[in-house]
């Protein structure tokens, strides 16, 4: 086993014996224990390599690393490689006996839409009698079993330590959303997908791939390497829907409202309660809102179609399907004010979320709260209080997760996308709770509150510190449905 991880992992030079036996792998020296392999990661913060020694101390046998350190211990085993994150991917696959050549696996990739198709397309299989898991935002889901999801897409080991529980528990199914940053740090190399989605590219992440060319280049990597057996479905109304697929060796598939595609969608009818939409000419009812969910829906059906799930059943069952959490849910006053809790945290988000409520909403005033996140891409910052302002009637300006950033220097950036006019229809409320109690007040019965930017998140993050916050629990106090 150690030296199938050993050559694995793509050696350029192996100094010492390999030991016997390892019992785990690990990237944090702080999580190293007897007989580990540990891997020294180059980080954003710091570099794996300063914890070599610290590792030993805690019991690691092998050493991963790209540069050998100055005093080596001679009873220890080192393997130089070229890149460690590539190789912790690589040990990870056969430590854990490639888990994702057993499951159906299917990765979401794009800006938004992520987490909507590949919760309801472990939805969707699930009702179709499958037992499935599920890698996304929200949550990490082994059949029935629920794990609190740390990031959209795992590490490298935990992909691995996740998909080989799914294995165990009989899954035959798993749908995972895939980031861009999962794609740059090699979290899913080495990983064999079935199929692979392409929802659509706009603004997001820009502080941490530097042009939006990297960022698009990290998603079109995730397709350049899917296998000739798996299916490439991408978005052809989205500008680099087919640049995804332009290297592409899977086979290639497409879905459109506007265009001639594999799977056609077409909205017959939009309602606040659900949308009459047409799949490849069958009409069906379902329970979602918006332009950009009947984009999802056409996704989950393509899928569905590609992975040979019967036609007739998928239809059925597309339209049972509830809401994922904080995407689009709707908390109704008795008094008949309605408040949309929505995960839009990026400026094309929120446009879209503003444009359904938009088309829906007939003669209601609507009030908006939102924030942006702290130690994360703050260009997005001014559009985003730009587009709140134009497409609201009223706008309240709040915190979001301000991490280890001042709220009140994230709210001053966000209003200086606005100018004396606008930020005339805008107030600032640092708190949130505040903030959202204040629109809910302000509106009349049949107005509409939109609560955008923390959709099904349970906390607010301000110095390092998670304090318990639910815009869900907070607009039902408001509303006095709780
Ligand atoms: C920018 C980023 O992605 N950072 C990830 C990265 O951390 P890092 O580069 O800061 O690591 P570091 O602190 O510099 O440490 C370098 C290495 O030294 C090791 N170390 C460090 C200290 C020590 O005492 N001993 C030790 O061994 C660390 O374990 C690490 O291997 O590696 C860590 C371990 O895997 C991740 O937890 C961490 O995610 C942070 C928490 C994060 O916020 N990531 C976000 C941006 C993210 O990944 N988001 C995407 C997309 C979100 C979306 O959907 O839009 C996601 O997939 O979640
Ligand atoms: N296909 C889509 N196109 C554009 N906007 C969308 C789409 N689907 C959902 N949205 C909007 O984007 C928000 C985030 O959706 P979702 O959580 O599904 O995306 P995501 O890609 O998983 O995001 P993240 O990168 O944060 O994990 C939703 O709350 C909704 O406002
Ligand atoms: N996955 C995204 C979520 C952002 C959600 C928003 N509430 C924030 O905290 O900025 C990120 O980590 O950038
Ligand atoms: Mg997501």
């Amino acid at each position: 086993m150690v030296h199938k991880i050993i050559a694995a992992s793509e050696p350029l030079e192996v100094i010492g014996s390999a030991p016997a036996t390892i019992d785990s792998l690990a990237f944090d020296s702080r999580k190293v224990g007897n007989h580990t392999a540990f891997f020294a990661l180059r980080g954003t913060h710091t570099d794996g390599h300063n914890y070599i020694e610290n590792a030993i101390q805690r019991g690691a046998n092998l050493i991963f690393c790209e540069k050998l350190p100055e005093s080596m211990h001679n009873e220890l085993c080192y393997v130089r490689v070229a890149d460690c994150s590539v190789a912790l991917a690589l040990a990870a696959k056969v430590f854990y006996s490639d888990p994702s050549a057993k499951i159906k696996l299917v990765g979401v990739t794009g800006t938004n839409g992520k987490t909507t198709i590949a919760t309801l397309l472990h939805d969707l299989f699930e009702k179709l009698g499958y037992r499935c898991g599920l890698l996304s935002t929200v949550v990490y889901k082994i059949d029935k079993r629920e794990i609190p999801a740390s990031h959209t897409t795992p590490d490298a080991l935990q992909i691995n330590v996740l998909l080989s529980e799914m294995v165990e528990c009989g899954c035959e199914y798993c749908f995972m959303e895939v980031s861009s940053h999962s794609v740059v740090q090699n979290r899913i190399k080495g990983i064999e997908f079935e199929g692979g989605i392409f929802t659509n590219l706009t603004h997001d992440h820009l502080d941490y791939h530097g042009t939006f060319l990297a960022y698009r280049d990290a998603k079109k990597a995730f397709f350049d390497n899917l296998p000739p057996k798996a299916f490439a479905l991408t978005n052809l109304d989205d500008k680099n829907g087919e640049v995804m697929l332009q290297n592409c060796r899977a086979r290639r598939r497409s879905y459109s409202l506007r265009t001639i595609a594999h799977y056609h969608c077409l909205i017959r009818e939009s309602h606040l309660d659900g949308t009459l939409i047409s799949l490849n000419n069958s009409e069906l009812w379902v329970q979602f809102i918006g332009r950009f969910n009947a984009y999802n829906l056409a996704a989950i059906y393509g899928a569905a179609m590609e992975l040979g799930a019967d036609r007739e059943q998928v239809m059925i069952t597309l339209s049972t399907l509830q809401p994922v959490a904080g995407r689009f849910e709707c908390v109704r006053g008795r008094d008949g004010k309605l408040a949309i809790i929505d995960y839009a945290h990026t400026p094309d988000a929120l446009q879209n979320v503003l444009e359904t409520i938009g088309e829906l909403k007939g003669g209601a005033r609507v009030y908006t709260v939102v924030g942006c996140g702290g130690d994360r891409d703050a260009t997005k910052r001014p559009l985003m209080a730009r587009i709140a302002v134009n497409m609201s009637n009223m706008t309240i300006l709040t915190t979001d997760n301000p991490r280890t950033e001042s709220p009140d220097d994230i709210l001053r950036q966000m209003r200086e996308g606005l100018d004396c006019t606008e930020v005339r229809r805008s107030l600032v409320i640092n708190d949130r709770r505040e903030a959202i109690r204040t629109a809910i007040t302000l509106a009349s019965p049949g107005d509409i509150i939109l609560i955008a930017g923390k959709g099904h998140e349970t906390y607010q993050e301000i110095d390092g510190i998670r304090h318990h916050f639910d815009d869900k629990e907070e607009a039902e106090r408001e509303l006095g449905v709780r």
